[in-house]
């Protein structure tokens, strides 16, 4: 065989030389193109006015009108790539996935407050890979079917907390939500919202998104800052990004201690903690790698924050639309009485039955959009795309919510109506309505455990409990407003709404069916 010796030494140094001049040639040709169009930028701090606002999102969707579907703004030095089509985050997130798949620097956030360690800020690399197969195996439905019985626990649990409290409706999905990423992560039971671990979770979400946000303190815009030694004076930020790091050192070390404690008592309920502490301590590889104790500590603390704070945001959703839209409401009971009859509860097999259900559940996600910025991917080398330049270590941000209401898929956005999911009459329909969860090789590992909790509960609340608007003293309804805080997560504005089991056989089934569980 030929190896690189038998070539003689002018022949490579000249190759080497080609092949060197070609890229930078490349490169050059690269950078002389232009930025995609964008706001025009201020001295120094760029467009950080434009990108201070609340609603960012429809901020993107004004500049996708005027500028085009990709524009480009920065911020105190930082490139931002903003992709306001669906098909250019496809193009890019996903069949480019290979130099668009970073994350974005966080300096405070990720590197003094402590949450570097976990999946969602952890950069591309073999550290990424490891937490991410890991996830997505145990997260796959093969795996999560042996939780089918405490997903139907939890999901009883909170109908009937929803029927003794519906004035409670916030607290009870709340804890659904929790209870559904605790169990399955650590075995952990939650009773009430008034549990020491969400209360300690809040806490921790509360500082570390006071000064975590992209820019909000200096050490962001000269990291060297990060070193600023707390005991020196003008330390404010330093000093509050240690106290945060001390709270989300627990929020991972807390749950985790507590099921060692419940495995050496031999209570533990399985769980995925305990899984991956059996493999660290067996040397068993997960998935093909072998993980340590810090791995587990920090690829089960990614699972709260990522799956618990959405989760919430779509049930809020789904109660408020299930107010304003009482025929929807009708047309998924009717379907449900059609095949599952009233003398049971839903039941995950029932799921390909009950087309209409997948349908509500689809338009609930696209018209809360509980993520209406996804999470922002990083380009790791320098790019182009329509002509133009892209640099890399740009920040790339896709539009959710920008294409769940474009208006060429669908008609009337701001309507609730799940129909457009039934035979849909072009492919886009179903596929832009998936962005919800992310592109490329960061989308979502917890995407069918989350459809599957959430559809069961959405099913079985429709089934059983009867969600109407409330009435004033003149007995005539009140029509709550389809208001969103926006942010990272998308919320609904607090609404009141009536909620009452249908019958007392609707009742009585659920309190069967949650004793049988208890
Ligand atoms: C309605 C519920 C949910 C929505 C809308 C949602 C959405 C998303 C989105 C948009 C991303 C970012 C994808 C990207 O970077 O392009 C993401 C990432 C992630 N989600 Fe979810 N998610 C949900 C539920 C869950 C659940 C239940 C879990 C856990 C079991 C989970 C775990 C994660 C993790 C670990 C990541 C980080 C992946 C990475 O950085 O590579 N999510 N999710």
């Amino acid at each position: 065989m030929t190896s690189l010796a038998d070539f003689p030494v002018p022949l490579l140094v000249a190759g080497a030389f080609g092949v060197g001049v070609s890229t930078w040639l490349f490169i050059r040709r690269l950078r002389r193109l232009p930025f995609p169009p964008g706001p025009t930028p201020d001295p120094v701090i760029g467009n950080l006015r434009q990108i201070g606002s609340r609603n960012l999102e429809s901020v993107f969707e004004k500049w996708g009108k005027e500028y085009g579907s990709v524009n480009h703004a920065s911020v105190l030095g930082q490139h931002l790539v903003i992709l306001n089509s669906f098909d250019d985050a496809r193009e890019l997130l996903d069949h480019r996935g290979g130099i668009y798949s970073g994350r974005p620097r966080l300096v405070a956030f990720a590197e003094m407050m402590g949450w570097g360690s976990i999946i969602t800020q952890i950069d591309s690399g073999p550290h990424l890979r490891k937490h991410r197969r890991t996830i997505q195996e145990k997260f796959s439905p093969r795996y999560f079917n042996g939780y089918i019985g405490m997903q139907k626990r939890v999901t009883y649990n909170f109908l009937t907390g929803l029927g003794e409290t519906p004035e409670k409706l916030g607290d009870h999905i709340k804890r659904f939500a929790a209870a559904m990423i605790l169990e399955i992560t650590y075995g952990y039971t939650v009773e009430s919202v008034d549990d020491s671990f969400i209360h300690l979770a809040d806490e921790a979400a509360v500082e570390s998104l006071r000064y975590g946000l992209p820019g909000a303190t200096p050490c962001d815009v000269l990291p060297i800052l990060k070193h600023w030694p707390t005991w020196m004076p003008f330390s404010f930020y330093q000093r509050h990004a240690a106290y945060t790091r001390t709270l989300v050192e627990k929020l991972f070390a807390w749950p985790l201690n507590w099921t060692q404690q419940q495995i050496a008592d031999g209570t533990a309920l399985p769980s995925l903690a305990k899984d991956l502490l059996a493999a660290v301590q067996e040397g068993k590889k997960v998935s093909g790698e072998i993980l340590d104790y810090d791995d587990v500590k920090h690829i089960c603390g990614a699972l709260y924050g990522g799956g618990s704070d959405t989760s919430t945001s779509v049930l809020e959703s789904f109660f408020l639309a299930m107010t304003l839209y009482p025929d929807v409401y009708e047309k998924g009971r009717e379907s449900i009485h059609k095949v599952v009859g009233t003398d049971r509860l839903v039941d995950l097999a029932d799921r390909e039955a009950l087309p209409y259900i997948t349908c509500v559940l689809k338009e609930v996600l696209r018209w809360g959009v509980p993520t209406p910025l996804g999470v922002s991917h990083r380009l790791t080398k320098d790019d182009s795309y329509k002509g133009y330049f892209l640099p890399g270590n740009s920040t790339v941000l896709y539009n959710v919510w920008g294409f769940t209401r474009n208006e060429d898929i669908y008609p009337d956005p701001e309507v609730f109506d799940p129909d457009r999911f039934m035979n849909p009459s072009k492919p886009e329909i179903l596929q832009h309505v998936d962005s919800m969860w992310g592109f490329g090789r960061r989308i979502c590992p917890g995407k069918a455990f989350a459809e599957s909790n959430l559809w069961l509960v959405i099913a079985n609340t429709i089934a059983t409990m009867d969600v109407r608007k409330v009435l004033d003293e003149d007995g005539n309804p009140i029509t709550p407003a389809a208001e969103f805080e926006s942010g990272a997560i998308r919320h609904a504005k607090p609404f009141r709404c009536s909620i009452t089991y249908r019958s007392e056989q609707a009742r009585q089934l659920v309190a069967d069916a949650a004793a049988a569980l208890a």
